[in-house]
């Protein structure tokens, strides 16, 4: 038996975020801690303006925290240089956002083949795996399309593949699924939560939809700028 303890992929302590709005200074995060562990999916809710895009973007390493800790994968982002952090997001952080960002002029394969040549994959193993993650979210036969000819919900697969594409630790997505149709929605999602748990990542994933957070593993509300878990499995 493998007695190797689990360790989490992401810990946030004491996470302050405020900003400056004219004379006024506004805090939006007032003491931020979580913990996430591998093959989670997680979801991030709260009402507009709560501070769920902030959350995202301090973990995902694109700006600071006021005060608090970072921790990913072990690190504590602070005490790294702006390129190890820079390191640190393009191979351990995923991003899969509401309006998906494909490069328009570039096929699905070659959009998920990039992020992997960035960080200096050969093009051969890039391309190897770049098919296969298209094919575990069935776009097999989609590869070669650019996005003007893929449907919306086709359109966010990739982007799902692109954000998995240096097989991230963790996965941070901002309405994922938000800019499409219900049917498109749920087939997208449910992919999304298949890829998570099949490739161990861990997922927080801000949503307004809560009928779709209460099918994920846990849920944490944005509430008075502190995460509060919760549960909606007795209102579905
Ligand atoms: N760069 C910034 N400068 C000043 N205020 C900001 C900045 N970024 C965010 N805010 C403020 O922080 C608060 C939280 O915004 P945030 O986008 O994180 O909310 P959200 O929960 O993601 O909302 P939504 O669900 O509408 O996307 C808002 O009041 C917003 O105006």
């Amino acid at each position: 038996m493998d007695t190797t303890p689990i360790a989490p992929i992401l810990q946030l302590e004491n996470v302050t975020r405020s900003f400056r709005q004219g004379e006024k200074e506004i805090t939006v995060l007032t003491g931020v801690d979580a913990v996430l562990w591998p093959g989670q999916a997680v979801a991030l809710v709260g009402p507009s303006g709560a501070g769920k895009s902030t959350l995202l973007h301090i973990t995902g390493l694109l700006e600071s925290p006021t005060s608090g800790r970072v921790i990913i994968n072990g690190h504590d982002c602070a005490t790294l240089t702006e390129a190890e952090r820079t390191k640190l997001r393009r191979k351990e952080i995923g991003f899969v956002y509401q309006f998906h960002q494909l490069l328009p002029e570039f096929s699905a394969l070659e959009n998920v083949v990039i992020p992997q040549l960035i960080l200096g994959t050969s093009r051969k193993a890039a391309d190897k795996h770049a098919r296969e993650l298209l094919a575990s979210v069935g776009l097999a036969g989609r590869a070669e399309h650019r996005p003007a000819e893929l449907s919306g919900g086709e359109q966010q697969r990739t982007a799902i593949c692109r954000g998995l594409a240096n097989s991230p630790r963790l996965l941070l997505a901002d309405e994922p699924t938000g800019n499409l149709d219900p049917h498109t929605s749920e087939h997208v999602f449910r992919q999304l939560i298949d890829v998570i748990r099949r490739q161990g990542v861990a997922a927080l994933i801000a949503t307004h939809n809560l009928e779709l957070a209460s099918r994920m593993d846990r849920v944490l509300q944005v509430h008075e700028g502190r995460l509060v878990e919760i549960s909606l499995a007795q209102t579905r």
